[in-house]
């Protein structure tokens, strides 16, 4: 006899978590969706469209978005995917004990802690995954072929979570390294900026390879001294995802760095965004992180100095060329 499914909810109706509750729906297996605006629980339920922040994708009849957070009662879990600065505050209103599955990609400002920790301290008996890799929304949401690690201490439960969360071209590959899937999700963020502003700047494919390979290393040394697995950092939620973002302006990331390097002000391209670039978030706070830890990171640096609008970019980046040359 086949094991009972896992009731699953997604709370936070973005791009990102209305992609997911597509997969999690894809074999017609009911889902509820948590939105925060109520345009998008009507476009949902009556037009089966998130036209704000998943347009033109058709989206399953078995999905059930709500308003309410207190209707995730009867859910078995939780994915979580709000912006990491809004996880703490839904997170205490989810129904405490239920798994959460974390899929936001940041650090919260303020306190420094990974997503896993917010959690800890919101919903103190509820378990922890995380679930972060190469994943542009829409390509999931379309069915595109991907591969993401889901991490938990866990084995048993990541095997449950595992078995109602895979799909032929959604492929979870499990690790008990909750610290190294969250430092890869948040840090490439960052990177990905970088490597946006080097497009923008028309600095050329070399530099592109160049800040990914470097930003890489910073992203290992930051990792290692928070305790994260080497492996982890150069896996998907590591390395597969740094070399996505790093990619591509469908990238929120990237772009933004493309409009820096184009030379607008960080105010102007962060203003009246209604989607969410989170390394322009995450960006301070890791500087912040990297400092106390005594851990190297330039480039996270540059990314600063230029959503400050601190520098001009050629002052920017004649300070990383002029860094001493050093061993690899
Ligand atoms: N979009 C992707 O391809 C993708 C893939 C993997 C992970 N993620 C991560 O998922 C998280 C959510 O990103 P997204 O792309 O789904 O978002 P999005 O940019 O598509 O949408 C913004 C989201 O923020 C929510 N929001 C705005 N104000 C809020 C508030 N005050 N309180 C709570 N929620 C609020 C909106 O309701 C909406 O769900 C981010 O951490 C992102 O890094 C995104
Ligand atoms: O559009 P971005 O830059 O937020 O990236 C989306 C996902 O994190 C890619 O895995």
């Amino acid at each position: 006899m086949k094991a009972p499914s896992l009731k699953a909810g997604v709370i936070g109706a973005g791009a990102w978590g209305t992609a997911l509750a597509q997969t999690l729906a894809a074999d017609g297996q009911h889902v509820r969706l948590w939105a925060l605006e109520p345009e998008v629980v009507e476009a949902v339920n009556n037009d089966r469209q998130n036209p704000l922040y998943l347009p033109q994708i058709p989206l399953s009849p078995s999905i059930e978005a709500t308003g309410d957070i207190a209707a995730m009662a009867d859910r078995d879990m939780l994915l979580i995917v709000s912006p990491a600065q809004h996880l703490r505050k839904v997170v205490a209103q989810a129904p405490a004990g239920t798994p959460l599955i974390l899929c936001s990609k940041g650090i919260e400002a303020g306190t420094g802690l990974l997503m896993s920790e917010v959690a800890v301290e919101a919903q103190p008996t509820s378990p922890i995954a995380v679930l972060s890799g190469p994943t542009f929304a829409h390509e999931v949401a379309k069915g595109l072929p991907t591969a993401i690690t889901l991490a938990c201490a866990d084995a048993a439960l990541a095997a449950m979570i595992a078995a109602r969360i895979a799909r032929p071209a959604f492929r979870p590959y499990l690790s008990d390294d909750v610290v190294g899937a969250e430092i890869g999700g948040a840090v490439k963020n960052v990177l990905a900026i970088a490597c946006g502003v080097a497009e923008g700047a028309g600095l050329g494919l070399n530099a592109r390879a160049s800040l990914i390979s470097r930003g890489f290393a910073e992203m290992t040394r930051f990792g290692l001294a928070r305790g994260a697995r080497s492996e982890t950092l150069a896996g998907l939620s590591g390395l597969g995802d740094l070399v996505l973002t790093c990619s591509s302006t469908n990238s929120r990331n990237f772009s933004l760095g493309k409009g820096l390097g184009e030379g607008k002000p960080a105010s102007e391209l962060l203003s009246n965004r209604r989607t969410v670039a989170e390394g322009a978030f995450t960006a301070p706070v890791l500087r912040e992180a990297a400092r106390a830890a005594q851990v190297e990171m330039p480039v996270v640096e540059a990314v600063c100095a230029l959503l400050e609008d601190a520098a001009p970019l050629t002052q920017v980046m004649d300070a990383l060329l002029a860094r001493p040359l050093r061993a690899e």
